[in-house]
C-alpha cells in the first residue's frame, strides 16, 4: 500500500498558492520527515494528505485510489495542538471509542493511566490528552501516520514514550509515518528520509496567482 501526494496544489479561497506541485510518497514501514520554515505549508499539506481538504491540483492517493470517504480514514493525522482534535463535552473513553479499533494494548505503554478514562478533556494536561490523541489514531486498520508536530509542546521524556510506540506500531503493524517536524535532531533520529517542502518552492513561484498578472 502507497500513499501517494501527485502535483498538489493548494490555497485558502483566493490567497496565495500555499503548495504547488508537491510530490511525494510514503511507503509502508518507513519513517519520512517533512521539513520546512515556520509557514510554509506543512500543515496544510498534512491535511491533505489525510484527507481533510481536498486538494486543488492534482491528487492523494492509497494504493492508485482514492482515499476513502466514508468508513475507516487509514491515514490517521495527530495535530499539534490536542485540545483542538478532542470534543470537550465527551469523556476520555468515548474520545477513544470514537475510533471503535483502537488498541487497548498502547494505552499503557503511552502513559495513559486508568483514571484518566473517566475524565473531561479540560482535567487533563496537554500532555495528557496528546497521549489520547495518539492512540484514538493508532487503530489496527490505520495504515499511515501523518504526525504533525505531534510531540513538539512535551517533554523529552513524553516524546520519548510516545515516539516509541508510534515506532513499535512501525514495526509491528507496518505502519508508514510522516514526521512533520521543524525539529532536525528529532527528524534526524527517527527518519530515513527527510523531505525538504521549501524545494518545491522554485517550482510553486513559476506558478503566479491570477492577481499577479497584470491586467492593462
Ligand atoms: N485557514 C487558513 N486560511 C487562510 N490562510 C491560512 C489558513 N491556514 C493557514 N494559512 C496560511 O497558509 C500558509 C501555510 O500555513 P501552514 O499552517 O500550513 O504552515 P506551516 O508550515 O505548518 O507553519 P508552522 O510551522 O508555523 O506551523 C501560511 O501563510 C498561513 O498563514
Amino acid at each position: 500500500m502507497l500513499l501517494e501526494a501527485k502535483n498538489i496544489g493548494f490555497r485558502y479561497g483566493e490567497g496565495p498558492w500555499v503548495l504547488r506541485g508537491v510530490s511525494l510518497s510514503l511507503k509502508p514501514g518507513e519513517v519520512v520527515g517533512l521539513s520546512g520554515h515556520s509557514g510554509c505549508g506543512k500543515t496544510t499539506l498534512a491535511r491533505v494528505l489525510a484527507g481533510y481538504e481536498p486538494p486543488l491540483e492534482g491528487s492523494v492517493t492509497l494504493d492508485g485510489k482514492p482515499l476513502p470517504k466514508k468508513g475507516y480514514n487509514p491515514v490517521q493525522l495527530v495535530f499539534q495542538h490536542p485540545e483542538k482534535a478532542v470534543n470537550d463535552r465527551w469523556r476520555m473513553e468515548y474520545t477513544l471509542r470514537e475510533n471503535r479499533w483502537y488498541q487497548q494494548k498502547v494505552l499503557t505503554p503511552l502513559g495513559i493511566e486508568p483514571d484518566w478514562l473517566t475524565r473531561w478533556p479540560k482535567e487533563l494536561s496537554g500532555g495528557e490528552l496528546q497521549r489520547f490523541c495518539v492512540a484514538r489514531a493508532l487503530g489496527p486498520q490505520t495504515r499511515f501516520l501523518i504526525a504533525d508536530e505531534m510531540t513538539t509542546m512535551l517533554d523529552a521524556i513524553t516524546q520519548a514514550q510516545i515516539w516509541h510506540v508510534v515506532l513499535d506500531a512501525v514495526k509491528e503493524q507496518n505502519l508508514g509515518v510522516l514526521v512533520v517536524s521543524h525539529e532536525q535532531t528529532l527528524l534526524e533520529r527517527l527518519c530515513s528520509r527527510v523531505i525538504d517542502l521549501e524545494a518545491f518552492r522554485d517550482h510553486s513561484t513559476k506558478h503566479h496567482h491570477p492577481s499577479d498578472v497584470c491586467c492593462q
